[in-house]
């Protein structure tokens, strides 16, 4: 089911938080109810035929335990056992998250939520199937793009191809040659033109990311170029654009492949002149700027079938890297799952510290079609989830290849909930009791999931 057809239920006391959420998700769901008040939830859930409810996990009544949300999540899951369900839970929360997707939530979000994390749990969630995914919204993510130089981000490149592209982003660094950067998404491109910034010669100017794809045909202008007050309605001041904040800096454009043919004329009109206009102005304003570029795309073959202009390519593709999937690069694959593995411990704790030569080779086994993205969310989660110090094959859920298709995270929850349940029931001899109060579930609940898995 798409996004756009969903319909959504967000349960929260706090009505700010009921409001945000109502206010971004109206623009992509086709319907959005709210409601401050967990005891009407029985009546919505029969009545209210949900695609998915936002749940969450503590009232004002009982702030901290969580307990009013698994009750609300067991009630829901009583009434319609099928229900998709995200709970809503605070930062410090999560062990207690990881326990309501065992009692059966779909996933979980950080408060405070990135909206466009929001969204990507809750598009996964309503669109991914039967899949149940487990997703950190961490409350601060990645840059995604503004200004700012470090973010303590080191590149992991232990494969020599990848020691060759770095060895070659940072000899072009230091010159101001505009750089196409390629590779399939999560391969690290947007890491990659970061590197360029902070070893050139601009590194203490601004780094400002761009992402064309996420940008509607009528805003481009403004956006870009920026525009004077009374242009438009809605320009009630004049404003720069993001050429001229990244005067002196780096101005970073992913997913350029995704420019329509009429943009694609202005943007080149930008880089020949090396000046802007802000839009309603008429005083052109002179650019100070490195062009940085990215694509998921085959440009060349875009070019070719006339969907690319040529001489816009060859005015961002000066010096050109090509940024290898993660399936070539096996050598990478080991060290990068070290890497996170020590950052997610670190961040949340966790005694975990190995990676089993079994689960380095199921790894390197794997296609990683979600590249570096998808393998950094996987240690996260085997990290929050693992028991052991020691992450075995079993802790990591990876969809098998040529199995069903994956995901955008590319792993089941449903293999795993499975896994934890067998885990449990082993350990506590099959007594339901114990396996069940491990589990964090209720008895009825585990009964429900054994039921489900045939066990
Ligand atoms: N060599 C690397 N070492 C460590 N982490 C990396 C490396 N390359 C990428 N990452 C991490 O992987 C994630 C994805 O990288 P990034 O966003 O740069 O990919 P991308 O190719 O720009 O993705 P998209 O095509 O979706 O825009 C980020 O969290 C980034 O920090």
């Amino acid at each position: 089911m798409q996004l756009s057809e969903a319909k959504i239920l967000i349960i929260d006391d706090d009505v700010d938080v009921l409001s945000a959420a109502k206010l971004l998700l109206k623009r992509h769901a086709k319907t959005v109810d709210i409601e401050k008040n967990p005891q009407k939830l029985p009546f919505l859930v029969t009545n209210g035929d949900y695609n998915l409810i936002l749940l969450d996990m503590n009232f004002t009544r009982d702030v901290n335990s969580g307990r009013e949300g698994f009750h609300w999540l067991d009630r829901i899951l009583d009434i319609k056992p099928a229900s998709k369900v995200i709970m809503i839970t605070a930062y410090g929360d999560i062990e207690m998250a990881i326990r309501a997707i065992k009692a059966g939530a779909t996933d979980f979000v950080l408060k405070p939520w990135e909206n466009d994390k929001l969204l990507a749990t809750i598009g996964v969630a309503v669109e991914g199937g039967n899949d149940k995914i487990l997703a950190v919204a961490e409350e601060k993510s990645k840059d995604d793009g503004k200004k700012g130089k470090s973010n303590g981000e080191s590149i992991v490149a232990s494969s020599e191809s990848m020691k060759q592209v770095l060895a070659t982003a940072e000899r072009v660094a230091a010159t101001d040659a505009n750089v196409l950067i390629l590779g399939e998404n999560g391969t690290g491109k947007t890491q990659l033109a970061k590197h360029i910034h902070q070893h050139s010669k601009r590194a203490d100017k601004p780094f400002v990311v761009v992402d064309l794809g996420a940008l509607s045909e009528s805003l481009f202008e403004s956006e870009l170029f920026g525009h004077v007050k009374g242009a438009f309605t809605d320009a009630k001041e004049d404003r720069a654009g993001r050429f001229e904040e990244a005067k002196g800096g780096t101005i970073f454009l992913d997913e350029i492949g995704n420019l329509s043919l009429s943009l694609q004329a202005k943007l080149l009109t930008v880089i020949q002149e090396r000046r802007v206009t802000r839009v309603g102005s008429n005083k052109p304003i002179a650019l100070d700027v490195r062009l940085l570029c990215a694509t998921n795309m085959n440009i060349e073959k875009m070019v070719t079938e006339k969907t690319f202009r040529q001489d816009l390519l060859y005015r961002i593709n000066t010096i050109e890297l090509d940024l290898p999937p993660l399936r070539e690069r096996p050598e990478d694959i080991s060290a990068l799952a070290e890497y996170y593995l020590k950052q997610y411990g670190k961040k949340y704790n966790r005694p975990v510290n190995d990676i089993s030569s079994a689960l380095i080779k199921k790894m390197q086994q794997y296609n990683w079609p979600g590249n570096i993205r998808e393998l950094q969310h996987a240690i996260e989660r085997a990290v929050i989830l693992s028991q052991e110090k020691t992450l075995q094959p079993d802790d990591l859920f990876l969809k098998s290849s040529g199995g069903t298709p994956t995901t955008a995270t590319g792993f089941d929850l449903e293999d795993m909930e499975k896994t934890l349940i067998v885990k449990a029931m082993k350990r506590f001899n099959g007594n339901i009791t114990d396996a069940a109060r491990e589990l964090g579930l209720s008895r009825a609940a585990l009964y429900r999931r054994m039921e489900k898995y045939g066990l």
